[in-house]
């Protein structure tokens, strides 16, 4: 819709034939974003072929964990003009490897063939043309300021950046920060816990992109601070919401059957704890999620753990 409404002509691809008539002939998608119009320009079909043919852009946005495999399949049918762009906030299980890294390996097209969209950007809220803003992040500026006229409209904002680690890191990691503060909220904690593990689930944030060569100012940004406090206020976020009723007491299958879409922290979390440890770096709101979502470990007790960690200055 935001590539519509800057102008451009705009191919989706889906698997399901029924998904792909409800958009071409009532220009809405009825399971996931009802009641929102899309403009006529957006057409949809179930072949890759066709959606990717004569693309400038290719926007990838599948769960996370699934991205390797789609890929596999549509390698062969990107040309040579096609940026690929990620609009996806994961790490890959089992190799740590963040989007953008598993494309280049994919598809081998080069990192400056490469980019991401993240920030703020509950897809309900831009769905519904609210304002907001976002980062769009290639390491060749060039192509970042062509997708930023691609995507720029009234009502949408994106700001380049060269930072592809930071941008990415940010709206992976701020999924698990995400969990933990929904599930703070869900214990029926208040804003002073809820604050403080926004806060330092931003500082290890910046711990592990310093390591891993991001720019530590792109975390004060949209696409770090930015996206963490969209996420950890609104009822909108998957990711929030899961972690909330885990507070509130249920068992994570009970959890997992509630959650209709995509809460990519959940997967996640593992694999930022493991790329975290990779790089010798200390993650303990990650290390605590990950004990409470795959170890079974009550939140009171993940919780405790936190607090009973050693005094330390803020900065080190
Ligand atoms: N929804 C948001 O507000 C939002 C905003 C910014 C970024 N993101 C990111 O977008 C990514 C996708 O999340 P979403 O919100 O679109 O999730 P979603 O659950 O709403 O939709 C996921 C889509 O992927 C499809 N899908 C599931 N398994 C698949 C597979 N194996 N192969 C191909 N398609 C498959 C589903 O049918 C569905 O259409 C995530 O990384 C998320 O962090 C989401
Ligand atoms: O619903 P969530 O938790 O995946 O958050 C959605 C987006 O990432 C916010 O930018």
């Amino acid at each position: 819709m935001v590539l519509a409404d800057a102008g451009s002509q705009v191919t989706l691809w889906a698997r399901r034939q029924e998904l792909v008539d409800a958009v071409n002939t009532t220009h809405e998608n009825p399971d996931y974003l009802p009641g929102v119009r899309l403009p006529e320009s957006v057409r949809a079909t179930t072949d890759p072929a066709e959606a990717l043919a004569g693309a400038d852009f290719a926007v990838l946005v599948v769960p996370s964990q699934t991205l390797r495999d789609n890929l596999a399949a549509w390698a062969p049918l990107i040309e040579p003009q096609t940026v690929l762009v990620s609009l996806m906030k994961g790490i890959e299980l089992g190799t740590a490897k963040r989007m953008s890294e598993v494309i280049d390996e994919v598809t081998k097209v080069g990192p400056e063939r490469v980019a991401v969209v993240s920030g703020p950007n509950l897809a309900r809220e831009i769905a519904n043309r609210q304002p907001a803003a976002s980062v769009v992040a290639c390491v060749d500026e060039a192509v970042a300021k062509r997708l930023q006229a691609a995507c720029h409209t009234p009502y949408f904002r994106p700001y380049t950046n060269t930072d592809v680690v930071g941008c990415e890191l940010g709206g992976a990691v701020k999924n698990v920060i995400g969990l933990a503060v929904g599930m703070a909220a869900g214990m029926g904690l208040g804003d002073n816990t809820k604050a403080t593990l926004i806060t330092r689930g931003l500082a290890e944030t910046t711990r592990l992109g310093e390591v891993l060569g991001a720019d530590p100012h792109t975390f004060a940004g949209l696409a770090g601070m930015g996206d963490l406090v969209a996420t950890c206020s609104s009822p909108l976020s998957r990711n929030n919401t899961f972690g909330m009723n885990l507070g509130r007491g249920m068992s994570l299958a009970e959890t997992i059957a509630a959650t209709r879409q995509t809460a990519e922290g959940v997967k996640s979390c593992e694999s930022v704890l493991d790329l975290a440890r990779r790089n010798g770096v200390d993650m303990p709101i990650v290390e605590a999620v990950v004990d409470v979502v795959h170890n079974g470990r009550p939140t009171q007790e993940a919780l405790q753990t936190l607090m009973s960690r050693s005094a330390k200055a803020e900065r080190r």
